[in-house]
């Protein structure tokens, strides 16, 4: 359901994300909608969408002495207020930027077929949830609605947008992951991988935008939980996982039918999970 916002029109819908024109910038509008098992769940988890803004905001202040950000202003319309910002229109790269310091999800099924993940060789042995020697740069095209980004290598990313912003948005993302996968590590919460997007300005300058380490656009894993082997529980979506594959909800993945709507019980201990990973992260209490 696409809202009327006054001033703005709707542009893109993502699977919890809305994004409009808003006069010379954009309103990048986050839903409480969840998503698990490529389905949006219902009900929406309530805050969701002001929780992950919030979480966003503080990221982009935490790296803003190594990577300029697309946010203009949190002064959004009153139908959106506290879970949009307005940012700058820019010129987005088409890369999913992926950083990987943990092998799980396609890059675990990229190594097991090939040894490599995006044309990057790794070390045998490596398992679902093992760290990564080094955190790897693995990127991906923007998939179209309802399909799976697809991995591509870092010479498929120069032959798209050249050497020299290839190799920026590598090192960019990186140099962030890195910045990003310490804090959270010392806060108990794992980084295991996460997605950037990059626009550039007209003067080219390189800005990170989209929205950033968020459990939507990361895996967050609980560091007191994790056990290279099999897979790990997700830090917020464990929840939703554990009751759409246990017997009570009655729900077959296999037939590929939308889930049934989550229990109230469900959706507040996943709110709750949301609050803690926010708590955690900035030291902001909700
Ligand atoms: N961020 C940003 C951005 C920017 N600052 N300038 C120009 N374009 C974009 C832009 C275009 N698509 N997306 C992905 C996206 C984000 C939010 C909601 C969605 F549905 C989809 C981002």
């Amino acid at each position: 359901m696409v809202l009327e916002i006054p001033g703005a029109t709707h542009l893109h819908s993502g699977k919890v994300r809305d994004l409009y024109e808003y006069g010379d910038h954009l309103l990048m509008v986050a839903s409480d909608r969840i998503s698990a098992y490529d389905f949006s769940l219902e009900p929406g988890i309530p805050d969701k969408g002001e929780i992950l803004t919030r979480m966003s905001l503080w990221w982009f202040e935490q790296l803003a002495d190594i990577v300029p950000n697309h946010v203009i202003s949190t002064d959004v319309p009153e139908q959106v207020a506290g879970r949009a910002l307005i940012v700058e229109r820019l010129d987005m790269f088409p890369v999913e930027c992926v950083v990987r310091g943990y092998l799980t999800g396609s890059g675990l099924a990229d190594y097991a077929a090939s040894g490599h993940v995006c044309g990057v060789p790794l070390p045998r042995g490596l398992v679902d949830g093992s760290r990564l020697p080094e955190p790897i740069f693995t990127p991906a095209t923007k998939a179209e609605i309802g399909d799976h980004d697809q991995n591509i290598t870092f010479d498929h990313v120069v032959d798209t947008i050249g050497a020299e912003d290839a190799a920026a948005l590598r090192d960019l993302s990186i140099q962030v992951y890195r910045r990003a996968e310490e804090i959270a590590r010392e806060r108990g919460i794992l980084l295991a991988d996460t997605k950037f997007e990059f626009g550039r300005r007209p003067d080219g300058t390189i800005v990170l935008a989209d929205e950033v380490l968020t459990p939507d656009s990361s895996r967050f894993w609980p560091a007191d939980a994790w056990e290279p082997g099999r897979s790990q529980p997700s830090f917020d979506k464990q929840f939703v996982r554990d009751w759409l594959t246990s017997p009570e909800s009655g729900w077959d993945r296999d037939i590929e039918s939308a889930p049934p709507r989550l229990p109230d019980a469900i959706v507040e201990k996943t709110r709750e999970r949301y609050l803690e990973a926010y708590e955690r992260l900035t030291g902001r209490s909700w």
